[in-house]
């Protein structure tokens, strides 16, 4: 027999989610009448319906677009209340959520209008939806890392309430390595490290994030299945990875969620946790990818709960926090008998 709603997902950690990634063709159209901006499509159904791509550089020129309707400070706010309110539904009890400063700045949003609409609504998070939050400011690999150390210091001027650094946008040709200023001040600053790497890049791009970077936690990581040294170092010293299948999938990473990594990530004893990265554009949020992974590969329960265990893991939460959500997974493994 199925079981009842509230519990037939594990509580969860969502550690791989793109703010912007989260706009819904519904807001972005409400939005953008509001203030005034014209996005290319007739109407959000146009919009949902151009959500097919041929590669992660193919996203990027829509999820680029679709930010544009994104200009205040209550935008950001109503953007992000949305999200969360999706998150408690998919049995999400954290998020760390990441954000794209370079990507406003570069259309004249202020930063202050940014951090403020969202870092408002995470702050009460925990009190007004029962969910704690973090921020990650991700800096654009495509860019010059100048630009992003620019960013990066404006970000600590202003004591943006982050907790973290992340590395995003088109990864071919942009190694890790060339953030390795960026990284050594964040660290600098008691910032955490975290990078997307090996998504559409090799496995030298992984091991430079872990190397250079220093990155505590690697964003994807599909192509580290391709070194067996380094899977052995990332399973030795439990790297988290955040993995987004669906994600790998809509993006042609791998073909089919049957050709994807994740089954031999978790058989080779990695801390993979799994996410859902920009889930309007890809169709799942996570608890559709948990419910996707599982017809996949046909989890168990307790396999479901290992990933939901990971994902409170990689987590930067403290430790007793993390202990207290460990519970929480445990007795949802269990009640399932
Ligand atoms: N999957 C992804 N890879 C790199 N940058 C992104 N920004 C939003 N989603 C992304
Ligand atoms: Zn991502």
């Amino acid at each position: 027999m199925a079981d009842p709603v509230p519990t037939s997902r594990p509580p969860r950690a969502e550690l791989h989610v793109h703010l912007e990634g989260t706009l819904e063709p519904d807001l972005a159209f409400g939005l953008a009448a509001r203030n005034g901006v014209t996005l290319p499509y007739s109407g959000p159904e146009r919009l949902r319906a151009a959500y097919e791509f041929e590669d992660l550089q193919s996203f990027l020129d829509l999820y680029t677009a679709g930010m544009s309707a994104l200009r205040t400070e209550a935008d950001f706010a109503e953007l992000t209340r949305a999200y969360l309110v999706r998150a408690v539904r998919a049995g999400v009890r954290h998020a760390e959520i990441s954000f794209d400063p370079q990507a406003h700045l570069a259309r004249g949003v202020p930063l202050e209008a940014v951090v403020g609409g969202i870092a408002g609504v995470l702050e009460r998070s925990e009190a007004d939806l029962g969910i704690s939050t973090l921020l990650i400011a991700a800096f654009h690999r495509d860019r010059d890392s100048a630009d992003a150390l620019d960013v990066l210091e404006r970000l600590l001027a202003m004591a943006a309430p982050i907790v973290g650094v992340g590395l995003d946008n088109a990864e071919a040709g942009h190694p890790p390595g060339l953030f390795e200023a960026v990284y050594a001040r964040a660290a600098r600053a008691g910032l955490r490290l975290t990078a997307h790497a090996g998504e559409e890049g090799p496995a030298a791009y992984v091991r430079e994030a872990l190397d250079v970077l220093h990155a505590e936690r690697i964003d994807h990581g599909l192509s580290v299945v391709q070194d067996p040294d380094l899977v052995a170092r990332v399973v030795a010293q439990q790297i988290p990875f955040t993995v987004c299948p669906v994600s790998n999938v809509r993006l042609r990473a791998v073909p089919s969620l049957a050709e994807h990594p994740l089954p031999a990530m978790m058989e080779a004893g990695m801390l993979v946790s799994i996410h859902s990265d920009d889930p309007p554009y890809f169709g799942a949020y996570v608890d559709e990818v948990d419910d996707a992974v599982t017809a996949a590969y046909g989890l168990t329960r307790d396999q479901r709960a290992a990933l939901a265990a990971a994902s409170f893991r990689g987590s930067f939460l403290a430790p007793a926090r993390v202990d207290a959500y460990l519970a929480e997974v445990e007795a949802w493994r269990t009640a399932g008998g």
